[in-house]
């Protein structure tokens, strides 16, 4: 299935008709940029196109109060002197005799995105809209926004698509208090927002913008804010918060869509948000949201005022919705100590409500830490400084264009035994020429018995031929059936070119010494048992009590200990392993392979014993980019579970500080 995008250039046709600073940043050109940058680089061919429409009054009803929508309907007929006092009610925003048109229609195209998604007519999309939504209320306009496009469109979904639960994730870099106030009370939809706060000091201001306000009533828990009390936040600590704060509570709640208020003003260069976080982290962030929900996410515009790092983060975002190989992740060190202090307290105030958070530290008292974050510039220079107003510093702020993702010409290749049938999209991969006598020799020397048949010498070629072509680009990602995982897994790490490969090792059984001491090879193991003492940093034993059948132990060892641990080590292969009685549940191990895909750009490898034909084809579509199956609401994990990745992780992190919950003096 496609990826809808949703524009229309009369959204382009309002602005600001006077002088006034506060709104002069919100301009059409910010429209304009990010729509061409999707056709100059190809990306809006490969999308849907999906017309936009206007909202109906009932669509607006759904949030806002009829006087508030009586009152926009007569900015049309007004003239400026009008339009200012009408204007003057509100805050940070402008109105325009257009300006109602079109926030119909921005209301319109994300209602047709909703659709297109829920009707299962497109996997997923985006909708480039202004004005923006995610500041104004039942009863008023604020910061640029006119009516609340994904406030509307969660009730929407929920009224006309029967969804049963919507995850909100808005990585704006203002808090989305009009979503907040819509959503306070309701279990049924989650918001999660991070934003520049700075103690309450940073627009809007607001006190309950603090990470302590988690909704109220039946709606306890159901609201997730993340403040950043500096600016200059980075890739690291952005991923961070998605690995210990949002994902962990996303799973559990398993959504059955996702809303993205995707504002770009979080991104480098934007002079809202002074951050240091690179156009490309997006890509990582719409992946890592890509298999909640079955696939099923809306991106939706929101802010973004550098022109620059708008177009190339909606490009990006775009790309990956596309399904395209995600950027390799820029050097990745850890969150720095104010970002790991909103981390530990949105995780210490939501662990009461989410039981993947129940063992989370303590609160502690707050006591904000003084140290700045290190910028993440490219060339270390000192990143922008708030100066007290605000003001960036006066130098252009550089980064780097985000590198090319180029899909190689095959996506997934499969070596299957003679009698497996291939999966549909796929390719069985057979070189043409075979191994010559040299390879032969060297395989029969170092991986076969002597009784060995001629098969299995051809089948462990091919495999190292396959994975020498996803080294070279020639093919993304492949799953083999193999006699011996275990020898492959060796063959495998000892011929591969990649300075480091990651390797998951999945169920009971011993990882070869080979491959533990081979210095290139990070290998996270998950199993029942933790099989060996040398551990080492480059073995991370994580162990679940009810073994791998547990989903729930799994899928939060996952995403609180795997995929931080795979973000840093940032390998150039992945080696997802199944062992034989391996008991991962199939939908599990769906979450895996899609989840894994977001590292070395998308080479991932699943090595499979080859009686368990029954996976190939599931694994096969997930490997092609088909989301995995959502795993529902999930259940608490094993409190013994629980605290065994806490030890883990007090003890990795000083490794591997992408592990860290928090701040390092609260420990
Ligand atoms: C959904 O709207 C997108 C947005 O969140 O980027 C809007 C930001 C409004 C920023 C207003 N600045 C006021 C500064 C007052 N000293
Ligand atoms: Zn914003």
């Amino acid at each position: 299935m496609g990826t809808a995008l949703v524009y229309d250039d009369e959204m382009t046709k309002y602005k600001l008709l006077w002088v006034d600073p506060v709104c002069e940043p919100e301009v059409p050109e910010r429209l304009q940029v990010s729509h061409q940058a999707l056709v100059r680089s190809g990306l809006a061919g490969c999308c849907v196109p999906v017309p936009v429409r206007e909202a109906t009054d009932e669509e607006i009803l759904l949030v806002h109060s009829e006087e508030y929508l009586e009152g926009v309907k007569k900015t049309p007929f007004m003239d400026l002197e009008d339009l200012m006092a009408f204007t003057q009610q509100y805050g940070d925003v402008y109105f325009h005799p257009n300006i109602y048109h079109c926030a119909k229609l921005a209301i319109g195209a994300t209602l047709q995105l909703v659709d297109s998604v829920m009707t299962g007519k497109v996997r997923n999309g985006m909708a480039l809209v202004r004005p923006p939504g995610h500041h104004s209320q039942t009863s008023q306009a604020n910061g640029f926004c006119v009516f609340n496009n994904v406030a509307i469109a969660a009730q929407y979904a929920k009224k006309h698509h029967r969804a049963k639960r919507v995850l909100i994730v808005d990585w704006d870099i203002h808090h989305g208090q009009g979503i907040q106030y819509c959503f306070e009370d309701d279990p049924s939809v989650l918001y999660f927002s991070w934003h520049r706060y700075e103690h309450q000091s940073f627009w809007p201001n607001l006190r309950e913008s603090d990470f302590d306000s988690v909704g109220s009533g039946k709606g306890a828990g159901f609201n997730i804010n993340v403040p950043w009390n500096q600016v200059g936040m980075g890739n690291s600590d952005y991923l961070a918060v998605f690995f210990h704060v949002l994902l962990p509570v996303a799973y559990e709640f398993g959504p059955d869509l996702v809303l993205i208020s995707a504002g770009f003003d979080s991104a480098i260069g934007d002079p809202e948000g002074l951050m240091c976080a690179t156009p490309d982290i997006f890509a990582h962030l719409t992946h890592l949201l890509m298999n909640l929900a079955g696939g099923k996410v809306c991106a939706v515009l929101e802010g973004g005022y550098n022109l620059t790092s708008l177009a190339q983060s909606v490009c990006q975002t775009v790309q990956t919705l596309l399904g395209d190989p995600p950027p390799h992740p820029a050097n990745l060190g850890g969150p720095c100590e104010s970002a790991l202090e909103s981390v530990h307290s949105a995780r210490s105030v939501h662990k009461k409500y989410w039981s993947c958070l129940q063992h989370a530290a303590a609160p502690f008292p707050e006591e904000p830490s003084t140290k700045t974050c290190r910028p993440a510039q490219q060339d270390g220079s000192q990143g922008p400084q708030s100066n007290g107003g605000g003001e960036a510093q006066k130098e252009a702020i550089v980064w780097p264009e985000p590198l090319q993702r180029d899909a190689p010409s095959v996506r997934t290749a499969l070596v299957l035994p003679d009698a497996v049938a291939c999966a549909d999209g796929c390719e069985r991969f057979s070189p043409a020429e075979g191994p010559d006598s040299m390879a032969t020799a060297g395989l029969r020397k170092h991986f076969l018995k002597e009784s060995e048949d001629g098969v299995n010498v051809k089948l462990l070629y091919n495999i190292t031929a396959l994975v020498g072509q996803m080294e070279k680009n020639e093919i993304r990602n492949g799953l083999a059936l193999v006699p011996d995982v275990s020898m492959a897994t060796t063959l495998l790490t000892s011929t591969s070119l990649s300075k480091r490969v990651l390797v998951v090792w999945v169920g009971d059984g011993l990882v070869p010494a080979q491959v533990l001491e081979d210095e290139k090879t990070l290998v996270v193991h998950i199993s029942s048992t933790a099989p060996h003492e040398a551990q080492s940093k480059y073995y991370v034993p994580i162990t679940l009590k009810q073994g791998c059948g547990d989903t729930v132990g799994l899928m939060q060892a996952a995403l609180g200990l795997l995929l931080p641990l795979g973000y840093q080590y940032a390998p150039g292969l992945v080696l997802l392993v199944r062992l034989p009685g391996c008991r991962a549940r199939e939908d599990l191990w769906l979450q895996l392979t899609g989840l894994l895909q977001g590292l070395a750009a998308g080479h991932t490898l699943v090595l499979v014993q080859e009686n368990e034909t029954a996976s190939v084809g599931i694994t096969a579509s997930c490997l092609l980019g088909n989301a995995a199956p959502s795993l529902g609401s999930l259940a608490a994990p094993g409190p013994e579970d629980v605290e065994s990745f806490e030890r883990l992780r007090l003890r990795l992190q000083t490794d591997w500080p992408l592990l860290q919950t928090t701040a390092p003096d609260k420990r």
